[in-house]
Formats: C-alpha cells, structure tokens, sequence
C-alpha cells in the first residue's frame, strides 16, 4: 500500500526562489487524451463576464509577507475554470463521498457539486455513496440531482451518512472502476485527505482516467495550508450561545463559575475564536498551550482571583486541553475510534470535579455551571457566509476536475482559491494558525521539525493563553 507520505509533490522551480508545488495532471500518466472547450463559453450565464477563465499559468502564494531579498517561496495552481476541459458532458460519472465528523455546510458541499456539475458542465450522472469510504464496497448507491439535493443546504448534517474507519483502497477503487465512475469528490478531513491521496495513487497505478478531487472538512480548522476550513464560522457562532448562558449563569450567582466546553481534538481554534468574539470569557484553555492547576501562575489561582475582583469566572476549555493532567489523575484510557483518532477524556467534567474539590478545601463557597455544548455546534446548517464558502470550494473541485486535475486538495491561500496536493494537507497545522495565536511551543515544534523560518517570522508576537477581559 503506498503511504500518503511517500507521495511525489511536482515542484516546478521559477526565478527569485519561485517554486510551485503543482498537483497531478491526467497528461502526467495518459499523454494522449483529447480535451474540448468548455461549454461555459457558450453559457450565457458566464460568457458576458470578461475574463471568466483562469490563465493556465495563475498561481497563488502561499507566503505574502516577503522581505526585500527573501525567496519568492511556494506557490499553487489557481483554482477556476479552464478553456479547455478532459470530460464531455455525457461522458462524466461523478460520485461524492463525506467522510469523518459532521461539520456545519456539509449538505450545501454535496449540494453545489451536483448542481455545478449539472448547471456549469452538463452532466446528468452523478452518484452519492452512502455512509464514508466503506460505502464504496458495502452499501448502495443514491442518484443525485438538482431536485434531490434541492433544500439539503438547510439541515444540519451529511445527507449521504458519514463513518470512520472502513478505508480499504483497493476495494474502494475496484469498485469505482466497477461502475465506471471518472470523477470522485472526497469531503473530509485530514484523515479523509490521506485517503483519498492514496485512492488517487492506486487509480493511476492502475492508468485510470478518473479525476480525484478532495474537499477539505473539519470544523477543529485543524488542516493546514488553507486560511480556514468550511462551518467553522458557524461552529463559533454557535458557540456564543453557550458561552453567553455560562455567563448569564455566572454573572447572576455569587462565586459563579461558567465552564464551557468546546470540540477541537487536538486545536483550540473554536475555543479561542469563541473566546475572542464574545469578551465574556476569563480564561481559555487551548490544548496548544500547557497549564497547570496549583500554586503560583496555575489556574486555581486565577479563578480565586477573578471571583474576588469580578464575583464571577467564565472559563472556556477546549475537550483536547489539558489531556496531560488528566491522564496523570485519572487512569489513562488509549482508547481509539474506527479511524484510530485518540478518544479524549471529558476534560470539562473532570475540570468541574477538581475546582469544587480545591474551592471546597478552601471553604469558599462556588456555584459552578458546566455546559457541553459538544455535538451542537456542528450538527446545525452552515450560516451565511460558511454557505458561499461551501459554495466556491465545490465550483473549485469541479472546474478542476473538469480541466484534467486529478489528486488535489481545493482551498483557500491567503483569500484566493487554490488546488492544493493532498501531501500538503496531511502536515501539522501550524500555517493555518493566525501569527497572533502562535504560541512558543509551535515555533519550537516548527524548529523541530524544520519547516521554513520564514513561515514564522510572525509569531514572535506570542500571546498568552489566558485572555483577560
Ligand atoms: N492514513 C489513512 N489512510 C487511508 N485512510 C485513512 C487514513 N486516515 C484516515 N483514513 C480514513 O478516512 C476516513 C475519515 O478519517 P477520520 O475519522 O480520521 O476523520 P477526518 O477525515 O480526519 O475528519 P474529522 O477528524 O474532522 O472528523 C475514515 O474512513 C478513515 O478510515
Ligand atoms: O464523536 P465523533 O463523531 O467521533 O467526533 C468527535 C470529533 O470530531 C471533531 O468534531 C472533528 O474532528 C472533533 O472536534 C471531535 O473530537
Ligand atoms: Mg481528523
């Protein structure tokens, strides 16, 4: 089996220290196929816009902060439509996929490829596999149309299903290969991305013409590279509600403590968003950022601080924070889901347990509130703004799709939409990390792993985790 890791990245170097990391490209391994105009030409839709299609050659930097004498650095392919495209109409048999956790917007995903696909190109077959990769080997198929994912955009959720685990490639190919689908779109996160790099491996090991194209999902915001990922606006958003009833709890009770606990496995991005959109939060505990409970400096002694000066706390903790502290009180579980993601401790409750144990020792009477908000920030639609995301990342995958690219990631890069190797979106997620959030401990990981100086030149503004008000 090949490793996403083993993956050969196209570098193309340019002058100034130009490189693009470009995807694959059916003419990489079927040199011959015919290509024809893309029927956006004729639709009248896009042809009064000037200008509708990408020049072959746009790409888009990753690094926009430069110095005078520093390398130009790495760039990727523009995402948008081509003059010319690999598939007829008639000839494309597209199928979509979601896999891994839910995330707001994931309907309006599957949603804009069908109707992209059908408006834009023309194309009638397109197939929706149920329930994640194993969906592919071991369930039906549904027939998707601009009709069926008419008003799927306005529930929460993945109307195909979704799973973990359950990735067999060659099962998963055959299987493509088996009902003659050319186009597959993976909506997913990192885990789906690895997956789907080494689908894509296997589909042209086998010299398929079957384009490969990967939408990122995850509403941690944990993949790297892109500004941001797709229904995390909505997951903060909505996690305002339960931030703002922590402090409604808090602010109307002596000693009041509201604690919330927010999802980010292994990223407190949707604590630390929440937390600075809301100015109700005390403190912030993120998993990128250590803490510690006793003595001087350690969490307890903030809270007592603030219930003296303020007569209420709202803590925010993300459910990958703290894990260290757990496992060292608690028995260490190990545990593991189907796609062997580390299973967390409830570190919200543990956290309750221990600050009415300390302020119960120091006879000070409390009144904690513990809200777990968990799967409610991610199991609703995706707002407004999450909706025309969604929206620009299908067109994306599609236009490239179409135009031959094959084995890429579809994103943002610093606001401009991009196809991105699946290699790339498998790394650690420091470069999604805004340079304020940076803490010592990424640039040390950074250095560690010996990732271009240049990519942290921001973070030596650090910022400590606890946000006071
Ligand atoms: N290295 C890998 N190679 C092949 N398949 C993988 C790999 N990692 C994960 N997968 C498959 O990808 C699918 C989703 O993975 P996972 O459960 O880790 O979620 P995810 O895509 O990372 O989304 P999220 O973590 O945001 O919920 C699973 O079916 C899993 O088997
Ligand atoms: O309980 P589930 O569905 O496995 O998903 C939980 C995980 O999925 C995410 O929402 C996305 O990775 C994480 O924040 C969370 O730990
Ligand atoms: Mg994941």
């Amino acid at each position: 089996m090949v490793n996403p890791g083993d993956m050969q990245i196209k570098f193309v170097p340019g002058t100034a220290g130009y490189v693009l990391e470009d995807v694959p490209h059916f003419t990489d391994y079927l040199p011959h196929l015919p290509t024809y105009p893309n029927p956006l030409q004729d639709n009248p839709a896009y042809s009064v816009v000037k200008q509708y299609f990408v020049n072959v050659d746009d790409t888009v930097t990753q690094k926009i902060v430069v110095h005078k004498d520093s390398p130009r650095g790495v760039h990727f392919r523009r995402a948008g439509p081509r003059q010319r495209v690999y598939f007829e109409s008639d000839e494309v048999h597209a199928c979509i996929v979601t896999c891994g956790g839910l995330c707001p917007g994931l309907n309006t995903v599957i949603r804009e490829i069908v109707c992209g696909l059908h408006y834009m190109y023309g194309v009638n077959k397109i197939l929706g596999i149920d329930g994640g990769y194993r969906g592919f080997y071991a369930k039906n198929t549904v027939t998707l149309t601009p009709k069926v994912v008419d008003d799927i955009h306005k529930r929460g959720g993945t109307t195909l299903g979704t799973s973990r685990g359950g990735h067999d490639t060659s099962k998963i190919v055959d299987s493509i290969q088996d009902r003659g689908i050319n186009q597959v779109y993976i909506i997913g996160g990192d885990g789906t991305q690895k997956g789907a790099a080494v689908i894509f491996e296997e589909i042209r090991r086998r010299g398929l013409k079957v384009a490969v194209a990967g939408i990122p999902k995850t509403i941690d915001n944990d993949i790297p590279v892109i500004d941001k990922s797709f229904g995390f606006d909505t997951a903060v958003e909505e996690a305002q509600r339960a931030i703002n009833a922590a402090h409604v709890e808090a602010e109307s009770i002596e000693n009041g403590i509201g604690l919330v606990k927010l999802m980010g496995r292994n990223s407190g991005f949707i604590a630390m968003y929440a937390t600075l959109a809301s100015r109700d939060v005390d403190c912030c505990l993120i998993p990128e950022s250590p803490f510690y409970l006793e003595g001087r400096g350690g969490l307890y002694e903030f809270i007592e601080k603030r219930l003296k000066e303020n007569g209420h706390i709202v803590i925010v903790i993300a459910e990958g924070a703290g894990q260290d502290l757990l496992s060292e009180s608690l028995q260490s579980m190990d545990q593991q889901d189907a796609s062997g993601n580390k299973l967390h401790q409830d570190v919200g409750l543990w956290l309750s347990h221990r600050i009415k144990e300390e302020f119960g020792k120091k006879k000070m009477p409390i009144n904690l509130k513990y809200i777990d908000p968990t799967y409610m920030i991610r199991a609703i639609p995706s707002n407004a703004s999450d909706n025309v995301y969604c929206t620009l990342l299908a067109h994306s995958a599609i236009h490239g799709a179409m135009a031959g690219y094959t084995g890429f990631t579809v994103g943002p890069v610093n606001g401009r939409h991009a196809y991105i190797p699946f290699n790339d979106v498998g790394k650690a997620a420091l470069f999604n990390k805004p340079a304020e959030l940076l803490e010592p401990r990424d640039i040390a990981e950074a250095k560690k792993e010996e990732l271009p100086a240049t990519s942290l030149l921001d973070g030596e503004n650090c910022k400590e985790t606890k946000v006071n008000k």
